[in-house]
């Protein structure tokens, strides 16, 4: 699959303009996003791009901001290389988890340490969501827990939930690309005990976990809640990410209206996580 790279200059560039365009975008399939020091850049699978929707978006913005745009085709083969020039560094995690490449070749040693073979999957620790998450499970016990990874793209938190001790993680991504890099990162990380499934909440049945990771977008999280909870063990936590702090007051009404107690959340960059837990009764 080739993906299309828009990069979109905005003058004046304003923080909440990059803020508000890069969610609208990331709604019309818009996969990923690098800020820039002028605006971002944006990934998409060739075939979901659709240009008009792009500028009428940016047409809404016009009376006070100029845009320029550009596209480049990064054509499969090609991603790789695009990774391990510009974006793909060496990343250190609360001091103790190392994420890097099978590229890299200087590193600090740390108490945990992922490689992650860069492809199209999102989730290298570079994104604000993917560093909250990785905190969260250095900081949670997974012990013996059983892990649902929702949206797992590389399956990186579903690695880390096992190097940590978690007993049974099943890690579940709608794309191609995460199928298959989850399924293989789990491999380079010698990581037997995750299973990797291409689908979406659909798949999820009677089996319940522990603790639920889904760092998926705002519109996902609140439809796909309720089979969340219904999967959630008594006292289970559900660990949500993927939207801006902002979207917290709706994401919080759906998810008292479905029974779970909101234990806390934090944020980075205006990127949110929150933290649910399933009661006793
Ligand atoms: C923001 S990435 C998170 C990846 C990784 N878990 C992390 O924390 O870095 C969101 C992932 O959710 C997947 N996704 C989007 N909609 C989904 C759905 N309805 N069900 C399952 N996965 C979905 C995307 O393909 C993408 O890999």
């Amino acid at each position: 699959m080739n993906y299309l790279k828009l990069a979109v200059t905005i003058t004046p560039v304003e923080e909440w303009l990059r803020d508000v365009l890069t969610a609208q975008l990331s709604e019309t399939g818009f996969e990923s996003f690098v800020e820039t020091d002028d605006g971002f850049e944006g990934f998409i699978p060739e075939k979901d791009f659709n240009e008009k929707e792009v500028s009428n978006l940016l047409k809404t913005f016009d009376e006070n901001h100029t845009f320029e745009v550009q596209k480049e085709l990064i054509e499969e083969k090609n991603w790789n290389e695009e990774w391990e020039k510009n974006y793909f560094k060496p990343l250190v995690i609360a001091v103790k988890c190392l994420v890097r490449a099978p590229f890299h070749k200087d590193y600090p040693k740390l108490e945990y340490e992922i490689v992650i073979e860069p492809n199209m999957a999102f989730g290298t620790g570079n994104h604000e969501t993917t560093s909250m998450m990785l905190e969260a499970i250095l900081e949670n016990d997974m012990q013996n827990k059983s892990v649902l990874d929702m949206g797992c793209g590389t399956g990186i938190l579903g690695i880390l939930s096992s190097m940590k001790g978690a007993r049974k993680i099943t890690a579940i991504d709608i794309d191609e690309w995460s199928f298959k890099g989850a399924g293989e990162n789990a491999q380079i990380n010698h990581i037997q005990n995750m299973e990797v499934k291409l689908g979406d909440a659909s798949l999820l049945g009677d089996e319940k976990y522990d603790i639920i990771f889904a760092n998926i977008h705002k519109n996902v999280l609140i439809n796909d809640l309720p089979v969340y909870v219904r999967c959630l063990n008594k006292s289970g936590l559900l660990f949500m990410s993927g939207f801006y702090l902002e979207d917290i007051p709706d994401l919080r009404t759906k998810a008292e209206q479905v029974g779970l107690k909101e234990t806390g959340f934090k944020s980075k960059n205006n990127w949110a996580v929150a933290v649910f837990e399933k009661p006793q009764n």
